[in-house]
């Protein structure tokens, strides 16, 4: 248990993220399917992404750490049916099957108590409609896979939802697809997948609504690549700045725009951000940020926004209440299939620290701004709401207690201790 408070004052401050999440599970997953050897510069330290090298690790694939660098390349392919454990990450079972899949692996995926709870139904109906070999009980690991590493299928899939994990598991099972894939998405959800595809020569019309790929593309992953800093990760830190006041330099973040919907919210809301440097690395758009001291107004999010700051909507929650006005945000259905039910983990939370917070079906309202008061939460375990109610305990009276914060090693282990590096007094052990 941890214990977080105003700490002392900070004048300005720099952060540096460590690598992207996101992108980390997507080249150690490409790489498995690839001949090549790739090493990876600035790879995710997150358990999500742990998860994410153990199971390629289970699939055959030969893992070597040292110096801060990963790199995989191809080991010994193993007998029999393997036991894929993803642990807490979601990206990590909805992906996994397709790659077992393709180097004709039978295997179980499996994970914790949470992701045991999460729908899988929508990775694994489209897939099997696609022609993959793969079978859930009633929508919810334990996933079957039967290895399959052929198709030949024209397949239309409209998406119902905005999902980048969906997205990408169908562009994964594309590579080795004789026929043409076309994807509709409602909605443009992060690119990391078409981006890398692309950086490595896989040919995908990528249009507003719909992708396009054609034929078998198994694309060479070898050589160097490097990860960009997390944003969602950096996003916590913006707002520990916004909270408390003080400038904040962000340096080496991705900037991809199907990521960093949580920006354009922010300077919705009358946040002044500057970005600065930005340049593209092995595809991804990255730089720095900086940020100042700002009056925050309050703001409604709906859908256009949503799908590109899915993880960051209980963070605009937190800033709701230190922002003058109503903050509301709706179209967020999804957030109640993360981790937790990001919508009722956040509204209990702020409710209990005092913000003026109501759910709705699809998101929440919070009118600001209100004086929090610290006291005891329990986050449900979920990384993101930690460090959400982190920074809303940075902003309030006396003390913040958090049982379950052992929890953000999902996404970032190092998160007290660089926020406590941030806010000096702001973070002690209970
Ligand atoms: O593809 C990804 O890396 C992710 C996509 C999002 O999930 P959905 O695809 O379910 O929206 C996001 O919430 C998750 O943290 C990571
Ligand atoms: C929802 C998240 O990840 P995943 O779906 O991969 O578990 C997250 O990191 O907030």
């Amino acid at each position: 248990m941890l214990t977080i408070s105003k700490g002392y004052d900070v004048k300005n401050a720099e952060y540096i993220p460590a690598g992207d999440k996101s992108i980390s599970h997507r080249i150690a997953m490409l790489a498995a399917m690839s001949k090549g050897s790739v090493m990876i510069r600035n790879f995710s330290q997150a358990k999500d992404c742990e998860s994410t090298l153990k199971c390629i690790e289970a699939l055959g694939c030969r893992i070597e750490q040292k110096n801060g660098l990963v790199e995989i390349s191809q080991g010994k392919t193993p007998e029999g049916k393997v036991l894929l454990d993803c642990g807490n990450s979601g990206t990590t079972a909805r992906l996994i099957g397709v790659v077992a899949s393709f180097l004709g692996i039978e295997s179980t995926i499996v994970g914790d108590n949470s992701l045991s709870q999460r729908p899988m139904n929508r990775v694994v109906d489209p897939l099997q409609k696609f022609g993959i070999n793969i079978k859930s009980r009633k929508g919810k690991l334990p996933i079957e896979v039967i290895p399959c590493n052929n198709l030949s299928a024209n397949f239309n899939f409209d998406m119902e939802i905005a999902s980048a994990q969906v997205k990408s598991a169908m562009l994964l099972a594309g590579l080795f697809n004789k026929g043409r894939l076309t994807i509709t998405q409602p909605a443009q959800s992060r690119d990391h997948t078409e981006v890398m595809l692309k950086n490595y020569g896989v040919d995908l019309d990528v249009q507003n609504s719909y992708i396009i790929m054609e034929g078998v593309q198994i694309p060479e992953v070898s050589g160097e690549y490097e990860v960009c800093g997390d944003f969602s990760s950096a996003a916590f830190m913006i707002a520990a700045a916004l909270v408390r006041g003080f400038e904040l330099t962000i340096k080496r973040v991705g900037l991809n725009p199907t990521r960093v919907g949580f920006l354009d919210i922010l300077t919705k809301m009358g946040a002044k951000i500057e970005r600065y440097n930005v340049k593209k690395v092995d595809g991804e758009l990255t730089g720095n940020i900086k940020v100042f001291p700002s009056k925050l107004v309050g703001v409604t999010v709906s859908k256009e926004l949503v799908a590109n700051a899915i993880d960051e909507l209980p963070l605009v929650a937190v800033l709701g209440a230190f922002a003058e006005g109503t903050t509301k945000v709706i179209d967020a259905k999804e957030l109640r299939y993360k981790e937790s039910d990001r919508i009722k983990s956040t509204v209990t939370n702020l409710s209990k620290l005092g913000a003026d917070i109501e759910e709705i079906g699809d998101g929440f309202t919070v009118k600001g701004i209100t004086q929090l008061k610290g006291t005891t939460l329990n986050c449900h375990k979920d990384h993101r709401i930690i460090m959400s109610m982190a920074v809303a305990a940075l902003g309030s009276l006396g003390e913040t207690k958090i049982e379950d914060s052992k929890w953000v090693n999902i996404s970032n282990s190092q998160f007290f201790e660089e926020l406590k590096k941030m806010v000096p007094g702001s973070v002690t052990k209970a």
